[in-house]
């Protein structure tokens, strides 16, 4: 069951608290979802073990509050040197249990630690202020301390940076962290703790707890009154949960949910480039992206010809195995996102719309292989309007001005990423103002990296990850007034 990866001691086999690995006779299996294979059992933690991992994490934030900046940054700088160093093993693993093709899997390892050295970086740069104060015997100073025990619970989808750009911020910060991966994906996580304690992090500063139970786990984070703050990523029904659980200790909390990306091409718009922002943005990780595009609005003028060559590009996508060489999309992560992605669209057909398929793709049937998919003549009746797809499942819609198009793609309760094309200065500063959402891709959809604050509005969630804001979530500025100088 072993994997074979060139420094085996990344395989972990289960939760890891105050420095010590535990191991228990209660497993769960983890899944390839590409062969339905297991390639690993992990001790299953629940409840017990969240609450050890909150007082070991306590226990080792009274040392590392204390460590100069200097040196928490040096710690970190080690461990991205060793998630870089072990860059092609933990790509193995994460396209192993994720099922996303093997260089995604590679660039989410990279994007993962460019968080982790970004953070390094900044936790240098924790400034506070001396601020005029009303009296000339007085001044007023702020000072930046870290908030305390974090909890972290992150998703399947990107088991790796989600982590990393969490665990990162705060540690820079002084926090200590206690981390849920998701039980579909526990060993991209347990490997990068591993890499933690290699860097030379201390034991209690990272503890992650692996376990089949989320509501255990989750609620002894969100209970919890040595947490003081929680970060989440993952859907928006939990993250709602999460917050209420939050609500009895008052956790200052961040929230990265779900998208309904809109996707607009103006009919001023490089259609080819458009095709191509669409395919990356749309097909990433097989549409299982909370940024990646659900609605794809084409002005009447260029749908035609737009809808062709998506279609043409759709068709050239490998399907298989991520393990693979050349494959664009990988699995979906399992049975029930399968059931979901295929009633969508049946629904959508049910109300009209056309699927087109690649004559390539009609094959792929059972397993997760989702076939890639443009449904055309979509209409906002359809579910697949409102909710999510995370699926390889490209949905056309029409517009005919630039008033309709803002107003349907900001008819929707989330609001993390849209993308649109067009090459009027005018309309580019009109629309990206006028989309309600926390990011906007202007004749670009890469917007993902370190340096930029990622996060939503609206039901998408709050709080930036990254940039030069991704610290404040973690930190609490402390004012204090010196009288009688
Ligand atoms: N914004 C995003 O990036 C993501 C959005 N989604 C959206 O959500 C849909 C469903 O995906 P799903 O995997 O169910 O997402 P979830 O929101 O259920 O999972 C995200 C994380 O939350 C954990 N979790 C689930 N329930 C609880 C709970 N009660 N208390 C504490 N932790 C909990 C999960 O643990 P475990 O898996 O171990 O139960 C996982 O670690 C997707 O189809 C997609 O639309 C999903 C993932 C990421
Ligand atoms: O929540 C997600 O779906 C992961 C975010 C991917 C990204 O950072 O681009």
């Amino acid at each position: 069951m072993s994997l074979t990866l060139t420094n085996s001691k990344l395989q972990r086999q289960g939760s890891v608290i105050d420095g010590a690995w535990l191991q228990s006779s209660d497993e769960f299996v983890v899944e390839n979802p590409a062969t339905g294979q297991v390639v690993a059992t992990v001790a299953n933690a629940g409840a017990a073990e969240a609450e050890a991992a909150v007082l070991a994490a306590e226990r080792a934030g009274v040392q590392w509050r204390e460590f100069s900046a200097k040196k928490r940054s040096t710690l970190l700088k080690a461990w991205y040197e060793l998630v870089v160093s072990n860059a092609n093993d933990l790509a193995v693993l994460l396209t192993t249990e994720q099922g996303k093709p093997l260089a995604e899997a590679k660039a989410e390892i990279l994007y993962g630690a460019s968080y982790i050295e970004w953070f390094a970086e900044q936790a240098k740069r924790i400034e506070g202020a001396v601020i005029p104060a009303p009296a000339s015997n007085q001044r007023i100073v702020t000072v930046k301390q870290p908030v305390g025990v974090v909890a972290a619970i992150t998703p399947w989808n990107f088991p790796m940076a989600m982590l990393a750009r969490k665990i990162a911020p705060a540690l820079a910060a002084g926090c200590t962290v206690v981390a849920k991966p998701a039980k579909e994906t526990p060993l991209s996580a347990l490997a990068m703790a591993y890499l933690a304690q290699e860097a030379g992090i201390p034991p209690g500063v990272i503890n992650l707890v692996t376990g089949q139970d989320s509501s255990a786990i989750g609620g002894v984070f969100t209970q919890h009154p040595s947490v003081k703050k929680l970060t989440f990523t993952g859907s928006t029904a939990v993250g709602k949960t999460l917050l209420e659980q939050s609500a009895a200790t008052i956790k200052k909390c961040s929230m990265e949910l779900g998208g309904n990306a809109p996707f607009i091409v103006f009919d001023d718009a490089d259609i080819d480039a458009a095709v191509a922002g669409c395919i990356a943005a749309k097909f990433r990780n097989a549409g299982q992206t909370c940024v990646c595009v659900n609605r794809i609005f084409v002005h009447d003028k260029v749908k035609a010809a737009f809808t062709k060559k998506l279609v043409e590009a759709v068709a050239k996508l490998k399907v298989g195995d991520g393990i693979e060489e050349g494959v664009a999309i990988g699995p979906l992560i399992n049975a029930a996102a399968f059931k979901k992605v295929s009633e969508l669209v049946i629904d959508a057909c049910n109300k009209g719309a056309k699927a087109i398929v690649a004559e390539g793709h009609t094959h792929l049937n059972g397993a997760l292989f989702y076939p890639p998919t443009v449904v055309t003549e979509a209409t906002t009746q359809m579910d697949v309007f409102n909710e999510e797809i995370f699926g390889p499942v490209a949905v056309v819609y029409s517009f005919s001005s630039e008033e309709e198009a803002i107003a349907l793609a900001n008819n929707t309760p989330f609001g993390l990423a849209g993308y649109f094309y067009s090459r009027d200065i005018g309309r580019v500063w009109r629309v990206a103002s006028a989309l309600e959402v926390g990011m906007v891709g202007v004749n670009d959809t890469a917007i993902s990296n370190e340096m930029a604050p990622f996060g939503g509005v609206k039901e998408s969630g709050f709080g930036r990850e990254g940039s030069q804001m991704g610290l404040d979530d973690y930190l609490e500025t402390k004012y204090m007034l010196m009288g009688g100088l």
